[in-house]
Formats: C-alpha cells, sequence, structure tokens
C-alpha cells in the first residue's frame, strides 16, 4: 500500500542490527493524509487527519506549529519506519514536509497502527515538488551547479545551440524526416542565434552533420536487424523508424516520485539519451545513467517495465580512429537495476528536501572536483559576491550587506512563486477532470477531429467542444494536449493558436443565445488525440525572475544600484525643449524621461494619454541618438505604444515576440529568427527602438543586447525582478504605470506584490511626474476615481471630453433611454441573491440593460460588462449575446468602452472588499467613456465605506 502524510516531529535515525546484519532505520512521526492499497483503492484515512493543505509547503509548517496540543493529540499520528539507504531521505525530513512512502507495509504493535518500508519500497519527500530530470543529472553532478544554474540560466552560447540543433534532427529522423533536409530547415530556424553567435550556416551544418552520423548509423542498424522497413501509401520506401518501435521526445510528469521531464526518444518502452560529447569509455557516464533512469521511472509509472537505457554520444561517431583510443561506438545500452532507480530517487530527494526551506548548496554536498569544473569561476564569484560557503572558494568583494539581504529575501519570494506554480501542477492529479473544468482550470470532454502533420514534423490538431464552457485558457496559451488525463494519459505540450471558429461565430451573432461551443486548433511536437486541454503554468517565467535579480545585482553598475537601494538621487540634465505643447504634464514627463541620467517614473491615471507620452518620449530619444527598448508587461502594452509610435509618424522600430503573441498589424515589423544569420543579426542591431514584453527581455537573445534607455509601460503590474529584465538590458531607464490600478500579477502572497516603480514612487517623488489630465471619461464619470485615487488632480483634458455622452454617437438618442439611464452614471439596485459568487438575477438585469440601449441604438461592441469572479462572469455570458465583452478586472484593464455595466455580486454584509481591493475597482469604473451603470444589492454595497461613497456619487 502507499502512505502519505505531515511530518509532524523529529526523526529519529539509528543502526540496529537485524539478522542480515547491520541496518540503519528512521522512525518518522507522521500525520496520515492518505493510505491507498496498490491496487488503487483507497482504502482508509481517519477522518480527523489533516486535509492535505491547500497552501504552500510553509503555510502547512505554520499550521502545525499554531496548533494547540489537544489538537494534535487527536490527529492520528502514526511512525513510519524507513529501513536501510530510505533513512538518509528520511533524516532530510523536517516537520511539515509531505512524505509517500509506496509499497508499504503494515502492523499493528502494541494498539498502534505502524508502518514500514518494503524491500519494493520508494521514499518520496514532498511529493508536489515536481524536480526536473535535467537538475537532478546537474545536482549529481555538483548541488552547487544546479543552484548556479537557477541563478545564471543557460547563457547563449554555441556549444548550447549545436546541441539543440541536434536534438531537434534527431526528432526528425524519428518522425521520419530526410536528414539533409532536417539539418537545413533547424539551421535556418536559428539564423538569429547564429548570428548572434557569430557562425556560419555552412559549419554549422558541417558540425551537425558528423554528430548526425551517428544517429543515423544507430538507427540504420537497428532497422537492418529487425527488419522494420516501412512504406508509406504510395509504396514509397521510408526511412521512418517502425512507429510501434520508437517515440520521439515526451514530456512525462510523475505524480509518485514527483519528477518530470522529456525523454529525447523512447524505443521499446526503454529511454535513449542523446550527448553532444564524446566517451570512450565501454560505460555510459554516471550522470548521464542517472538522468536516462529518471525517464526510466517516468516511463514505469505510465505503464512501462524498464530495464535498459541507451546513451547515444555523437561526437564519437565523427572522431578519428586512428588519433583516438578506447570505445568509439555512440550508443550504450547499460542495464537499469532498482539500485540506480531508487538511488536516483533519494537524488530528488535531496533537491525536494532542499528546496523546502530554500537552502543553497555548497558542493562540500557531493564528491566532485572543483578542479575539474568549468563552472569554477562563476562558483566562485557568485559565492564570494553573496558571501556564501562553497567548497571552490570564493573570489572578489561581498556586496553590501542590504544588498545581501535584499537578494536573499526577493530569492525567497520567488522560490515561494515557484512553490505555487509546483501548487498547480499538483492539482493536474488532485482534482478530477470536472473539478478542474468547473474551476476553469480544464477543457474537458473535447471531440477530436482531426490531425496533420506540418512542416517541420509538428502537428496541427483540432478539437471541438461539445458545450460551450469557459477557462482562463486564451489563444496563445501553452496548455497540456491529453487524450483524456494530462498526467496519466498521453499529454503533450500544445500552443493554442485558434480558439473559436468563425462559422461559430458567424451563426451566433443574430441570436442572443450567449456562448457557443468553440473550435480549437493546436499545435504540437506529437499527434495527441486531444480531447482535454489543462492550464500549464510555465516556470520559465519564475527562472526568468530570478535570472534577472542575479543579474541585477551581480551584474548591475554601481551607480544603478546606488538609486535602487535609496543611496543617491536621480539626475537629470537640463533642456528648455518644449515637446508637447497641450499638456503640461505630458511635456514634463517627456522632459523627465529624456534627460534623466539614471531613471523617470510617469504615473499615469486611466486614460491619461501614457501610450502617446511613451511615444513622444521614445522620438524625442532617438532624436538624441539613443537606442531604446521598448517593454511592457503584454504584448497588448507594447503594441499599442507601437501603434502611437506609427501614428506619430515613426516606423523605425522592431518588434520581438512570437508569432502568435504579436498583433497582426504589427507583424510586419517582428523580428524573423529564420534565415541569413548575419541579414538576421543587422536587423536586430541596427534597429534604434527594439520593443518585447518584460518576460521576452529575459531571453538569451534579448540578453545580448543593450541599450541607452529602456522605457517600461505598465510597470506598477510588474514584480521588482519582473521589472529588472528590462531595465537591466539599458543605462537608463523610465518607468511608466499606475500603482492605483492593478497590482502585479503573482501567485504566492509576499513582497513580490509591490512594484519597482510603486516603491520608487514613493522613495523619489521628485522622479516622478502624475500625468493629470484623462481624454477618456465623460466629466461625471471621471470625479469618484479622481476624488478617492488621485487627490482630486484628474480632470478632463477637454471640454470635448468633459461633455461626452451617448448622444454624441451616430444613431443613438438619449431619450429613448429611461430617465435614471440618461445620467452617465447610474446605479440599478438588485436584491441579490444567496450564492456567493454568482447572481443569477444580477445577470438577467444586466441583460435586459443591454438591451435597453441596443434599443437606444447603442452598438452591441460598444458595451462591456465587468464582473469580479469568473463565475460571475460565465453566469452573464449564459444570459447576454456573445458579442457583448463580459470580463473580470484584469482582461478589461488598459481598454475603454463606450458604456460600461458592472456586476457587484454582493450580498448581506460584506465581508471584504468584492473586486479584492480598491484598485480593482478603480480600473473597473474609469473604463467606460460615456455611460457607466452600478449594478447591486444596495444594503450590501452601503456596509462599506468605499462603495458607499461610490453610491452618493452614483445618486447625485
Ligand atoms: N497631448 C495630447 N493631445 C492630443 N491628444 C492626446 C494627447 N494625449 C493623449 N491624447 C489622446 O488621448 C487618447 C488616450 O491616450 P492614450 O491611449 O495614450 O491613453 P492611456 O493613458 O495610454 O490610456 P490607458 O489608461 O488606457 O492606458 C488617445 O486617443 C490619444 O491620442
Amino acid at each position: 500500500m502507499n502512505v502519505r502524510g505531515t511530518v509532524a516531529g523529529s526523526v529519529e535515525v539509528r543502526t540496529v542490527s537485524t539478522s542480515y546484519g547491520e541496518s540503519d532505520l528512521a522512525e518518522v512521526p507522521v500525520q496520515l493524509t492518505d493510505v491507498t492499497s496498490t491496487d488503487g483503492s483507497q482504502e482508509a484515512c481517519d477522518q480527523t487527519t489533516l486535509e492535505a493543505s491547500d497552501g504552500p509547503a510553509r503555510e502547512r509548517t505554520a499550521e502545525l506549529e499554531t496548533q494547540t496540543k489537544a489538537e494534535l493529540e487527536t490527529l492520528t499520528t502514526v511512525t513510519i519506519t524507513c529501513w536501510g539507504k530510505w533513512a538518509e531521505s528520511a533524516d532530510l525530513l523536517e516537520p511539515g514536509m509531505e512524505i509517500l512512502v509506496t509499497e508499504a507495509e503494515e502492523r499493528e504493535y502494541q494498539g498502534e497502527q505502524q508502518y514500514s518500508t518494503t524491500g519494493d519500497s520508494y521514499v518520496v519527500v514532498e511529493p508536489d515538488f515536481l524536480v526536473n530530470v535535467t537538475d537532478i543529472r546537474s545536482w549529481v553532478e555538483c548541488p552547487r551547479l544546479y543552484y548556479l544554474n537557477k541563478l545564471s540560466g543557460v547563457p547563449l552560447n554555441y556549444p548550447v545551440t549545436k546541441g539543440t540543433l541536434v536534438h531537434e534532427v534527431f526528432g526528425d529522423l524519428l518522425r521520419g524526416q530526410d536528414l539533409e533536409a532536417s539539418i537545413e530547415e533547424r539551421i535556418d530556424e536559428r539564423g538569429l542565434e547564429l548570428g548572434l553567435l557569430g557562425e556560419s550556416p555552412k559549419s554549422v551544418a558541417e558540425d551537425v552533420r558528423q554528430n548526425a552520423a551517428a544517429i543515423e548509423g544507430w538507427l540504420e542498424q537497428g532497422r537492418l536487424t529487425e527488419d522494420e522497413k516501412s512504406g508509406d501509401e504510395d509504396g514509397n520506401e521510408s526511412f521512418a523508424p517502425a512507429e510501434s518501435e520508437w517515440r520521439s521526445e515526451q514530456l512525462l510528469i510523475s505524480e509518485t516520485f514527483g519528477i518530470r521531464g522529456r525523454a529525447d526518444a523512447i524505443r521499446r518502452g526503454a529511454p535513449v539519451e542523446l550527448k553532444t560529447g564524446k566517451n570512450l569509455k565501454k560505460e555510459p557516464r554516471f550522470k548521464d545513467k542517472v538522468q536516462a533512469a529518471c525517464y526510466a521511472l517516468l516511463l514505469e509509472e505510465h505503464g512501462g517495465s524498464v530495464d535498459t537505457g541507451t546513451l547515444l554520444y555523437t561526437k564519437n561517431s565523427a572522431l578519428d580512429r586512428n588519433e583516438e583510443t578506447g570505445d568509439l561506438t555512440p550508443a550504450k545500452d547499460f542495464s537499469m537495476g532498482s539500485g540506480l532507480l531508487k538511488f536516483v530517487v533519494r537524488l530528488r530527494n535531496e533537491i525536494a528536501a532542499m528546496e523546502f526551506d530554500d537552502g543553497v548548496p555548497t558542493g562540500h554536498e557531493g564528491n566532485a572536483k572543483c578542479e575539474y569544473c568549468f563552472e569554477r569561476d562563476t562558483c566562485m564569484v557568485v559565492s564570494g559576491r553573496l558571501d556564501q560557503e562553497s567548497k571552490a572558494g570564493q573570489i572578489g568583494t561581498a556586496l553590501p550587506a542590504e544588498e545581501r539581504e535584499y537578494f536573499d529575501r526577493i530569492y525567497r519570494a520567488i522560490e515561494e512563486e515557484r512553490r505555487e506554480v509546483h501548487r498547480e501542477y499538483a492539482k493536474l492529479w488532485e482534482q478530477d477532470a470536472e473539478e478542474r473544468a468547473e474551476d476553469d482550470r480544464a477543457l474537458i470532454d473535447l471531440e477530436f477531429l482531426e490531425k496533420r502533420e506540418l512542416e517541420g514534423g509538428r502537428w496541427e490538431l483540432r478539437a471541438r467542444q461539445r458545450s460551450p464552457a469557459t477557462s482562463k485558457i486564451r489563444e496563445g496559451d501553452l496548455v497540456l494536449a491529453s487524450d483524456g488525463h494530462p498526467v496519466r494519459g498521453e499529454a503533450e505540450l500544445a500552443r493554442i493558436e485558434r480558439f473559436g471558429d468563425e462559422r461559430a461565430e458567424r451563426n451566433s451573432a443574430n441570436d442572443s443565445s450567449g456562448p457557443q461551443p468553440q473550435e480549437l486548433v493546436l499545435t504540437a511536437d506529437e499527434p495527441v488525440e486531444v480531447t482535454r486541454l489543462d492550464i500549464y503554468p510555465s516556470e520559465l517565467t519564475t527562472d526568468r525572475l530570478l535570472t534577472a535579480l542575479h543579474d541585477a545585482l551581480l551584474k548591475g553598475s554601481e551607480r544603478r544600484k546606488d538609486v535602487l537601494f535609496g543611496r543617491a538621487d536621480p539626475a537629470f540634465e537640463d533642456t528648455e525643449e518644449v515637446f508637447i505643447d497641450n499638456n503640461e504634464r505630458q511635456n514634463e514627463a517627456v522632459t523627465k524621461a529624456v534627460t534623466a541620467e539614471d531613471c523617470a517614473l510617469i504615473h499615469g491615471p486611466p486614460g491619461t494619454g501614457k501610450t502617446y507620452t511613451i511615444a513622444r518620449a521614445i522620438r524625442a530619444m532617438v532624436e538624441r541618438g539613443d537606442r531604446v527598448l521598448l517593454s511592457a508587461f503584454t504584448n497588448r502594452a507594447v503594441d499599442n505604444a507601437l501603434e502611437a509610435l506609427r501614428e506619430q509618424g515613426f516606423t523605425d522600430f522592431i518588434r520581438v515576440g512570437t508569432e502568435s503573441g504579436v498583433r497582426e498589424d504589427m507583424l510586419s515589423h517582428r523580428l524573423e529568427r529564420s534565415g541569413d544569420p548575419e541579414e538576421r543579426l543587422a536587423e536586430l542591431e541596427e534597429a534604434q527602438v527594439v520593443a518585447a514584453t518584460t518576460a521576452t527581455c529575459g531571453s538569451r537573445t534579448m540578453k545580448e543586447q543593450s541599450f541607452d534607455v529602456a522605457l517600461v509601460d505598465e510597470a506598477a503590474q510588474l514584480t521588482e525582478p519582473g521589472t529588472y529584465a528590462a531595465i537591466n538590458l539599458a543605462e537608463r531607464f523610465a518607468l511608466v504605470g499606475d500603482h492605483e490600478q492593478l497590482p502585479p500579477v503573482v501567485r504566492a502572497e509576499n513582497e513580490l506584490s509591490e512594484s519597482l516603480f510603486e516603491r520608487l514612487v514613493e522613495l523619489y517623488p521628485d522622479a516622478g511626474v502624475m500625468l493629470d489630465r484623462q481624454y477618456r471619461m465623460n466629466q461625471r464619470i471621471q470625479v469618484f476615481a479622481s476624488r478617492e485615487f488621485y487627490d482630486g488632480e484628474l480632470r478632463p483634458a477637454t471640454p470635448e471630453v468633459a461633455g461626452r455622452t451617448l448622444e454624441d454617437l451616430e444613431g443613438v438618442s438619449q431619450d429613448d433611454l429611461p430617465e435614471p439611464l440618461r445620467d452617465p452614471v447610474s446605479f440599478v439596485d438588485v436584491a441579490g441573491d444567496a450564492s456567493q459568487y454568482t447572481d443569477s438575477e444580477e445577470a438577467a438585469r444586466i441583460a435586459g440593460l443591454i438591451e435597453t440601449y441596443e434599443a437606444a441604438g447603442v452598438e452591441r461592441e460598444s458595451i462591456g460588462v465587468i464582473a469580479p469572479f469568473r463565475a460571475q462572469v460565465s453566469e452573464i455570458g449564459n444570459h447576454v449575446p456573445s458579442d457583448v465583452a463580459v470580463d473580470t478586472v484584469d482582461r478589461f484593464q488598459g481598454s475603454s468602452k463606450e458604456v460600461i455595466i458592472v456586476s457587484f455580486v454582493a450580498t448581506g454584509d460584506l465581508e471584504g472588499p468584492i473586486f479584492e481591493d480598491y484598485r480593482r475597482i478603480n480600473v473597473a469604473l474609469t473604463r467606460p467613456k460615456r455611460a457607466l451603470v452600478l449594478v447591486g444589492d444596495r444594503r450590501a454595497l452601503e456596509s462599506d465605506p468605499v462603495y458607499e461613497r461610490m453610491l452618493e456619487w452614483a445618486d447625485r
């Protein structure tokens, strides 16, 4: 049986004599949360035991600490005895950690239930923390290497690029592509990268060809011995290896062992790993075996039984027999015993345990010899600057104490964020399909339509919803596409290329029956017969926060850090130039941005012309000869700023981003990655203005670029390290944002939720300017937001803006509206229903309001509905026509509509603000241009002072 629980006290390790000789054992006190017999059925779990906690691990510890003694006594604490080598893993456990023991033995001893490991058991520490296979591989080399990789990421260098190319070609060969065609195509795809590296396609092709020779030879050999030639429909012989034999890359997740990774290939159920180095020994390298063993574990969990692994050292085939001695065969098979598999799980446990308390490895944990390590210098610099203990020693002087303290704090906050991402992964198996769908985490029950092979061996997959459903899944997202279960079934990472087809939209345009089932188009490496999609948050974002933090502190200039740490006031040059003559504050903002020697801060309330000002500032910077990086949190903001630049007559910019991320009208400016390396490089390096999201700024390509100024929009929505990703690339920076609107998007509640923008605005009020004239809202609409959030400073930019009403719109007559709706701000009282997150009565009223506006001539596309919860968004979606935009505040930030209707879903006594925090109200109330309707339960709203003031304003 499998037993799982939370460690409830300290672990005792000792050595005992048994009939087989001496053995270590560890006794672990555990509060059981789950006991499952190995045939899968749930056996028993005491009612009083702890529920699997939802929060991060640290919360669990806190939970345990605050439990009273009496409470603890009512919980069943059992002892799990971990024998032999598992005592090592048990020794890593601390109270609050989770432990899972597979194939455990149960017995009753003096009325107490006891469990112990058996010969077949695995002990898994913190099973919800998914460790990457490649991390286990670096950990076995040296634990500190694992840490350094986390801090500095994978740099752009030729061996890495070549390795990737060889892997891609390997995948293509497995998919039956021609070798030369594959090499040509893959090298072409990496044009930009090769340009940055200064490599020529010809020499790279030769390099890849040599490595690929080993692969081809080996595949060929397999084919000849097994006579597995296959043919296509026309009878042409294909070089594709027989499908039953082979699978190319596949994402595998193990919920039992807490491991995830992608095997390069699977052949007859066993893992094959490709290494682009040489190995002249008979045996594979130990760290490579460890990697293959991880895949074996993953495959076993997916129903396989694996006893061998293959390592393919592709460089061996390129070596000259006369000069090299040793075993030149590229493919080395090895047998995989249970001892190795268990060793691998113990390694994984070491990582999970260290990450539980954000430990920093010293290198002493492993046997690696620093003299032979390629990363020795980096290791010494990092330990020197951060004053860490390290086996390699330290060089250089340590950062000032406040910077080290800051580094530790932010590092921990980022790791908490990572833990939250892992909690999200764990939900893939903790929740069943229906629960996930209910939670907007999955689209289930899809009808698989077809698969089609694309150029380059990728696949296009099509599926259709059987019934309409909402979810967080959007076009452009990476999701787990599976044939039924994201972990237990066949699954692949896929990108959503299209969500919703024209036909469905056209049919629904004329009815008001709400959302229709949508068609989905996905692309993936493997042809999964997709019937389900699950959200799969990327850890890449977290990884990049860490490297941005590292770069900011360890590579940042002293001056920059003096400013960031409040040790030097930002300086400005003088100028008499006027940049904008009809808006004083905007002019001041451009002046500050252009003359800043360190940084400028532009605070832009809703509709105050932030984008306009950014575009003007960029032009002024370019005129002064600066190279400018334009960045923002979202693709949309980046494209909006570029659009404003274009409107101001400037088009000499390059947009860096993916094809699905960049807006269609900006695709012609998108930097192509494929093609001639020199041309691609020139395109990027010669561009005076380069635009990309802050996430893309952390990419290997962008990290190679440097700028005079970085101008970052939506800066109040960025975490501190998120902002560094962009500003690390430039000498000076200007941040634009509004900390009275949405804060940074983070999962964990910690200090990452305060933006650098907000911190600097408070630290250096003189470096900031607040734009105060808004170009969006009728005067009556802006009053509340101005008073409540901007000290009454916000005002309409022109009389035209102040006097905007629906009457100005073509075909609209205000007289056709009922009296209360003729006022730009109105309130509709709806006695709420009792449910917490939805209110169908409110939804029905909103549908009625939309009809009323339509009858007065307002077009549906001009109306937007904002609700605080996704559940209410779906509820409203069921009542209103699909061409009315209905969404949460977060989706509306940065956009506006002629008419905005806000659904408050408020009932009874309000417990805490409905919109999570007041900044969200600010965003909701400042989206409309000409009319705002608030819909809610008056009595409930009046119980909160801010909403009470809001009602007073609406009633006036
Ligand atoms: N100085 C100006 N003179 C004339 N028009 C302006 C000026 N500043 C802004 N505008 C116009 O006002 C409108 C709103 O400006 P913009 O889109 O830059 O606002 P924003 O602050 O970026 O809005 P949001 O709050 O949605 O981000 C645009 O149509 C813009 O052209």
